[in-house]
């Protein structure tokens, strides 16, 4: 096949193309993306599903003046290569590298960063609204996923704009999958839209015939405009979109750019929002990843030949453990029920999921739903687990505050991917939640600091009478102290690893491991350091902090979140409380949005990597 794209510089050579050579560009771009996703991991599937897509909203808007914007952006790595990003596309998500996400430091073709789900239709009703304040002319585009539809400020948006009435885009990529089966009864709308392909020729037809009959087709009376309406309802797909005030068009094979193209033509000419709805397969043109489109949303390195991954862990992750624990704890207890906003493989809950069906719910992209749900169902002696990540448990803040915290009710959130993730970056770093929960009344917060910890603390959970929280890292999950009498957990107490007299380090969660290593360093040096595992975020273990703080000249704290309201500023509270007159070092990641990258290598540029914090203490020391 000719390599068209090796030839590509800009969007002015898309423009010059013909229908021939934009397909050809199009697997040219598929066998690029996955070359290099198949080394640096990303979201393969998804971007192999709009290849034709992008190409054909680039052919047909003016990139320099008309805004497209990505939702969650997993999906933008076709745009960035017609974009100006094809030369360095092979650093796409690795450290100091683009960006597996739009970044408008990236290029002046991202307009709207994006990372979290179902932001783009606010978004581009923004660019929309303020383009006609301002007095300029151009076009809106939200490029937006079936899963992302589910989500309530998608709803709360199209809401907004059919209301408004301005000119709107909004293309509706649907190929039947959020990052799993898409879950609700939207997916099961567009899922009666896609399989009645026969509607496509039936709209135009009715339409036809209704302009035709004189009194209907020139909606002349408003009854006779509602008759037209109703009869168009059981005819017509999209109904539901044109009943909020959207032009529906649609569906349209997302992979002939020659009939997306007519059809973004027709969308750009209609006055005000309009709808497109394309269908598309997710992981198009790679065998093993239309098979599996699932496990290759968001891939590590895989063989292209096989589509096998390459590092296959032996050990298992902290959700494999969330998982297999919440199945045994609900085996034996029937008031245990676990919820997931759209991520059961993810949060280790697909096993669960099998095994225990009826009390298994996936609520689609809707955190704050899920948060409030789970507080109904406590209300009614049911035992709550909400698995969700750090990231997007931001989404649910009020109503972990005023739904579940304000009543008190027995609700655990299972917080997975807290601290840093790596790869994803700075969207999905899981690194403000003990600062946004902990000054929440009623709230419990752990963190365990290896696997047997986990595991007990998610016993502990199953009979906690209140708001729990307990949250843990990305990434394997195994004990690497060797110790055969560990402590049980009792609310609000920390545990002593080490016993020591000048140093202090109070480590929480995944840093207890680094804090542990930082010790035995410290001993070798000849230092006396008292180790302790925090447990609790909060209730804080006040009156083993106090003992300690009269006991040791060097207080330091070790977190994986920011260090604004994180763990080291609950304890510099108390300290200060105290009067402790001694030294106090505050290990915690800065007031910063981190980067993407590897995680260890995110750690060393802070200096949280064991080196990292022993010159930290050295300095502190002299
Ligand atoms: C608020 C929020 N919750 C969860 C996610 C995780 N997430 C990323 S992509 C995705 C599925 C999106 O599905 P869809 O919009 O249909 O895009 P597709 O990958 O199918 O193209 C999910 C759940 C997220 N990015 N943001
Ligand atoms: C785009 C998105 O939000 C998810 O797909 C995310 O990339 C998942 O990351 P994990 O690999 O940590 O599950
Ligand atoms: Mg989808």
């Amino acid at each position: 096949m000719e390599n068209i794209l090796s030839r590509y510089s800009d969007l002015k050579d898309l423009k010059a193309m013909n229908m021939e050579e934009l397909n050809t560009l199009a697997e040219n771009i598929r066998e690029l993306i996955i070359e290099v996703v198949s080394k640096n991991g990303g979201h393969l599937a998804s971007n192999l599903g709009v290849v034709e897509l992008t190409i054909a909203l680039h052919k047909v808007f003016n990139g320099d003046l008309d805004k497209i914007i990505w939702d969650v952006g997993h999906q933008s790595y076709v745009h960035k290569i017609l974009t100006g990003r094809k030369e360095s596309f092979h650093t796409i998500r690795t450290h100091k590298g683009i960006s597996g996400f739009p970044k408008r430091k990236e290029s002046k073709y991202d307009i709207f960063e994006t990372g979290h789900s179902s932001t783009s239709i606010s978004a581009a009703l923004g660019y929309a609204l303020s383009r006609d304040i301002i007095g300029e002319k151009h076009n809106v585009i939200s490029v937006i996923g079936d899963g992302a539809m589910t989500a309530g400020m998608a709803f709360e948006a199209l809401n907004h704009a059919g209301d408004t009435g301005t000119d709107l885009i909004v293309v509706l990529n649907d190929n039947e999958m959020s990052i799993s089966q898409n879950v609700g009864g939207l997916s099961q709308y567009l899922n009666r839209i896609r399989t009645a392909p026969t509607y496509f020729k039936v709209k135009e037809d009715v339409e036809a015939i209704l302009n035709s009959i004189p009194g209907i087709g020139k909606q002349v009376f408003k009854t006779a405009e509602r008759a037209k309406d109703s009869i168009k309802y059981f005819l017509v797909p999209g109904m539901f979109f044109e009943e909020l005030g959207f032009k529906y068009l649609g569906p349209i094979d997302g992979h002939n750019i020659n009939d997306m193209i007519r059809e973004l033509e027709r969308a750009k000419k209609v006055k005000g929002p309009v709808l497109v709805h394309v269908i598309t397969k997710k992981g198009k043109g790679y065998k093993p990843a239309e098979e599996h489109p699932d496990k290759f949303h968001g891939s590590s390195p895989f063989n292209i030949d096989t589509g096998k991954p390459i590092n296959i862990s032996i050990e298992p992750s902290y959700s494999d453990i969330l998982g297999d624990t919440l199945i045994n704890m609900a085996n034996k207890d029937n008031r245990i029920v676990a919820i997931t906003a759209a991520m059961p493989e993810g949060t280790g809950l697909s096993k669960y999921k099998e095994i225990h069906k009826d009390r298994f719910f996936d609520v689609g992209i809707a955190e704050q739903h899920g948060v409030t749900l789970a507080a109904g169902l406590a209300s009614n002696n049911l035992k709550p687990y909400f698995v969700v990540y750090s990231t997007f448990l931001q989404r649910g803040y009020d109503q972990v505050l005023h739904d579940v915290c304000i009543q008190n009710l027995p609700v655990v959130f299972a917080i997975d991917r807290a601290g840093l993730v790596g790869d994803d970056g700075e969207t999905h770093h899981g690194v403000f939640d003990l600062s946004y929960l902990s000054h929440i009344p009623n709230i419990t917060i752990m963190a365990p600091r290896d696997k047997s910890e986990f595991i007990q603390m998610l016993e502990f959970s199953k009979d906690y009478n209140g708001p729990l929280a307990i949250r843990y890292p990305r990434g394997n999950c195994y004990d690497y102290i060797e110790e055969n009498n560990r402590t049980d957990i009792e609310l609000g107490k920390s545990e002593v690893l080490v016993k020591g007299k000048d140093i202090a380090i109070i480590a929480i969660g995944g840093m207890v491991e680094k804090a542990y290593k930082v010790t035995e360093e410290l001993k070798r040096q000849g230092r006396s350091v008292t180790l302790i595992n925090g447990r609790f975020v909060k209730p804080l273990d006040e009156d083993l902090i106090k003992k300690v703080s009269n006991e040791h000249s060097l207080i330091v704290t070790l977190e994986d979140n920011v260090k604004t309201g994180g763990f080291g500023s609950l304890i510099n509270d108390i300290l200060v409380q105290s009067n402790y007159r001694g030294e106090i070092l505050n290990i915690a990641l800065p007031d910063i949005f981190i980067e993407h990258g590897k995680v260890n290598l995110l750690f060393k540029q802070y200096n949280m990597d064991v080196e990292g914090i022993l010159n930290r203490i050295s300095e502190k020391i002299k």
